[in-house]
């Protein structure tokens, strides 16, 4: 076997609050994220959606120190993971690509190509499939290996999902363990699973597994935790204006207040690294929540960030694809063309979803207004002056 790589696949975040709009252009620029019936409308709407949200993303970033940590986080597991492989006689050079900003999956091909890699494992962050990350990023490779005759010399496996991998099981019980060991009355504490959600039709139209194998994932790490406690999964961080996975966290601790439950430990399920997600959304806005519905000591599990014990199953992970028949991309799910992103609803008055996507909708007739009177020099903006 020639030289080894393996490339550690993440979605990327931006690193100073300059970094925001640009980020969320290339983020929904994806259309594994929102896919339109006519190509052409992809980018006009990429850059429609993130102008508008850049400030309220920037104001995020902002309360979490002015960027994302995950490069740093990312980089830490990297040098961590090549660390462990040499311990284990496995001399691999471990490379890191991020989907939506630096360094992007292209640059890591090209140090891989450098590099003169011969095998590839394609390892992504993500324990759990979803179309709309480990997916993506599949997707942008297998372009790559379609177009690119000397990659196509390059042998890969890929590791699509590990989310049931015991090692990883027991580092997240053992976070959980340590919390509750802190706790008076550890048996009494409430664990609340907060996964990332994705919109429903994902599950139910286009096929992703991602449900199934969050459920799975929490069902496991409760019997690897082997401990008596209630718990609850929910899901967070919606965008946008059609469905996601229910129930959503924000209306899961409202009803857990409701019942009186006042002692809660978050876990975070579907992320490695603490990010905007964990830094920001739980530990202060669902704090918050938390705290109105009457849950009185709000606790959160830290990410598994270099764990040794996750480092350890990363480089399992990565023995076992080496010695095992490899995983090509036609094996992976892919999601069916047009998916449908932006459902009708029936109306409501107020913040509705509704709402939302009528807003949507009149701001996309708006800018293609503009253009056009750009394009033609006519229009209602010349006409008063503006243009
Ligand atoms: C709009 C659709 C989105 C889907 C679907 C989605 C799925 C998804 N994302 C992660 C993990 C991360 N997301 C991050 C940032 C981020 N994600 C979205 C949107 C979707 N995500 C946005 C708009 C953003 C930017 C932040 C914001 O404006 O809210 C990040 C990076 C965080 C950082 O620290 O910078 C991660 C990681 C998963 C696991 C997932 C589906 C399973
Ligand atoms: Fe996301």
């Amino acid at each position: 076997m020639g030289r080894v790589g393996v490339l550690l696949l993440n979605l990327g975040g931006p690193e100073r609050l300059e970094d925001v709009r640009p980020f969320l252009f290339n983020l929904f620029s994806d259309p594994e994220i929102i896919r339109l019936p006519i190509k052409g409308l992809q980018k006009p709407l990429a850059w429609l959606i993130s102008t508008l949200r850049a400030s309220k993303s920037q104001e995020n970033y902002r309360q979490i120190g002015g960027g994302s940590p995950l490069l740093k986080i990312t980089e830490a597991q990297a040098t961590a993971l090549q660390q462990r492989l040499a311990e284990m006689g496995r001399e691999v050079s471990v490379y890191i690509g991020m989907r939506y900003w630096n360094p992007f999956t292209e640059e890591a091909i090209e140090r891989i190509k450098r590099d003169h890699i011969k095998k590839l494992v394609i390892l992504p962050l993500y324990p759990q499939f979803s179309i709309s990350t480990s997916g993506s990023s599949f997707r942008v490779l297998e372009e790559m290996w379609q177009q690119d005759p000397y990659l196509r010399l390059t042998e890969y496996t890929l590791i699509p999902s590990w989310y049931d991998h015991p090692t990883y099981l027991g580092a997240m019980a053992d976070l959980i363990a340590r919390e509750l060991e802190q706790c008076p009355n550890p048996d009494q504490v409430h664990i609340f699973f907060s996964a990332h959600g994705v919109p429903q039709s994902y599950v139910e139209e286009a096929g992703d597994p991602y449900q199934r194998e969050i459920e799975e994932c929490t069902r496991a790490i409760m019997r690897t935790l082997n401990r008596p406690n209630q718990y609850t999964l929910a899901y967070q961080s919606r965008v946008g204006p059609v469905e996601w996975l229910k129930p959503y966290t924000e209306d899961a601790l409202k009803g857990l207040g409701e019942q009186g439950i006042k002692n809660l430990l978050v876990v975070p399920i579907s992320f490695v690294s603490e990010h905007i997600e964990t830094l920001q959304e739980i530990d202060i806005e669902y704090r918050e929540v938390a705290e109105e519905a009457g849950i009185e000591h709000f606790q959160r599990v830290p990410a598994l960030n270099t764990h040794p014990m996750f480092i350890e199953s990363l480089s399992q992970l990565v023995v076992r694809s080496l010695e095992e028949k490899p995983t090509t991309f036609e094996q992976i799910t892919h999601p069916k063309a047009n998916m449908k992103m932006y459902p009708q609803e029936r109306w409501e008055w107020g913040m509705t979803t509704a709402a939302e996507v009528w807003n949507g909708r009149l701001a996309m007739i708006g800018f293609l207004a503009i253009i056009i009177e750009l394009i033609t020099g006519q229009g209602p903006l010349h006409f008063v002056g503006l243009l």
